[in-house]
């Protein structure tokens, strides 16, 4: 009983998560300041962003975090590196999925826990270098843009980075500075892909934004589609426009219809063929995991409780989660684990809904799986084998936003974070419901 007891102190479990926070800083802060990512192995640092160049990302991404936290210190020692060092005339070429999601996106949040006017203008920024990305004939975006030059490559895109990277950012950026054009090249390259759906209203996982082709006939709620169910919701809830609720609607029904599978006796989505409907396969990528917190947002609470099940299970069977597995028989398909935060992401958002213990427990696995396996000298790394435990020297930009924040705000219950009426986005910067 006492250490079930240990384990309810939901309040102790947040001060444990702050405590973690704290000190995977206080070590970037000594090996890799400025970096973009720690190497939490070897004590050294890493580009993500451009190849040689640094864009702080890990403190741009931590930035909302570390405000809900009340860690104003080190939020105060970030601002400083950022109005100091923090510029894009960059001459690389930036993916603009990533940089919106991770840069933009924490970049608005920072700036709207804040009220720091700075953070905002190097969103406008930043945003600004990417708009050529738009200039194609579908009005689908290419996948990386020069920041200086504007010279745009690589048409062969994804649906989580035609719609599913821009929009909730890029409406609010138009929100916060009065400059439609973001709002709307990101909502206009969302209804082009729309538009292209199949006869059964599912969408396929790879398309040319030049031609309007697609160039697979795969219907997964895995990457690289994931995000996009995500962000036709989203934007609706940001911007009150209909059509993005309806294609939502409409494709979400499609995917209930078509991928839904329970063979193995929990809910699972497969991927399908977009024309036939044909089962591929079961194969399930641990990003999956956000699907049953969208359902559950989207208005199937239910769906999503079921759909969260296997995860409940699949979390219970490993040490940490692999990166691919098969539910039918429980085999691997890829053993690393990448500091993935899908499975806190998409209880946490169960747990706003229904405020189930059940999602507070399984987050509070997840949690101190990761202290147990995790854990390297100077921050938490990701693994090379999850069976071996082996770590891979790396962690990834969007730890510092997303599962940090998610095991915080589900335990904390801090007064900083308004727990009816918000907004996270894909990459858990927080858009709507600070309480400043
Ligand atoms: O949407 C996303 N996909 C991949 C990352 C986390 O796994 C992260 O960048 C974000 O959550
Ligand atoms: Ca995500």
């Amino acid at each position: 009983p006492a250490k079930a007891a240990a384990d309810e102190d939901w309040a102790a479990l947040a001060a444990d998560v702050k405590r973690e926070m704290a000190w995977a800083w206080s070590e970037y802060r000594k090996v890799a300041w400025g970096q973009d990512e720690v190497k939490p192995v070897s004590g050294t640092g890493q580009s993500f962003l451009i190849p040689g160049a640094s864009v702080g990302l890990s403190i741009v991404e931590a930035l909302d975090t570390l405000w809900l936290m009340g860690l104003d210190a080190q939020l105060e020692d970030g601002m400083r590196w950022i109005r100091e060092k923090l510029r894009f005339d960059l001459d690389g070429d930036a993916q603009v999925f990533e940089a919106t999601i991770r840069l933009v996106g924490g970049l608005l949040s920072g700036h709207l826990a804040t009220g720091d006017k700075r953070l905002l203008e190097l969103a406008h920024d930043l945003a600004t270098r990417m708009m050529p990305c738009f200039d194609t004939p579908t009005g689908m975006p290419m996948r990386y843009v020069n920041l200086v030059t504007g010279k745009t490559r690589d048409p062969q895109s994804f649906p989580a980075e035609v719609g599913g990277g821009m929009a909730p950012e890029f409406v609010t950026l138009s929100r916060l500075t009065g400059e439609k054009r973001f709002g709307e090249a990101a909502i206009n390259a969302m209804l082009a892909l729309h538009a292209k759906r199949s006869k059964r209203n599912l969408v396929a996982d790879r398309i040319d934004v030049q031609t309007g082709a697609w160039l697979s006939r795969r219907a997964t709620v895995a990457p690289p589609t994931d995000s996009w169910f995500e962000y036709l919701w989203d934007t609706w809830r940001l911007t009150g426009d209909t059509r993005l609720r309806d294609a939502y609607r409409v494709e979400t029904a499609a995917v209930l219809a078509n991928c839904a599978d329970r063979t193995t006796g929990d809910l699972w989505f497969a991927n399908v063929d977009v024309e036939t409907g044909a089962r591929l396969n079961l194969r399930q990528s641990e990003l999956s995991a956000f699907y049953p917190g969208l359902l559950s947002e989207g208005g199937d609470h239910a769906a999503g409780v079921a759909a969260m099940a296997g995860w409940e299970k699949a979390q219970a069977r490993w040490p940490v989660l692999p990166e691919a597995f098969d539910p039918t028989d429980w085999s691997i398909r890829a053993a690393s684990n990448a500091l993935r935060p899908e499975v806190a992401d998409g209880a946490f958002t169960l747990w706003l809904k229904d405020r189930s213990p059940r999602w507070r427990r399984l987050v509070r696995d997840h949690f101190r799986a990761m202290q147990k396996h995790n854990r390297a000298a100077h921050g938490f790394s990701g693994l090379t084998d999850v069976t071996t435990g082996a770590q891979d020297d790396a962690c990834p930009g969007y730890w510092w936003s997303e599962q940090m924040k998610y095991y915080w705000l589900i335990f904390s219950d801090t007064k900083r974070f308004d727990y009816r009426d918000n907004y996270l986005s894909t990459e858990g910067n927080v858009l709507r419901g600070f309480r400043r």
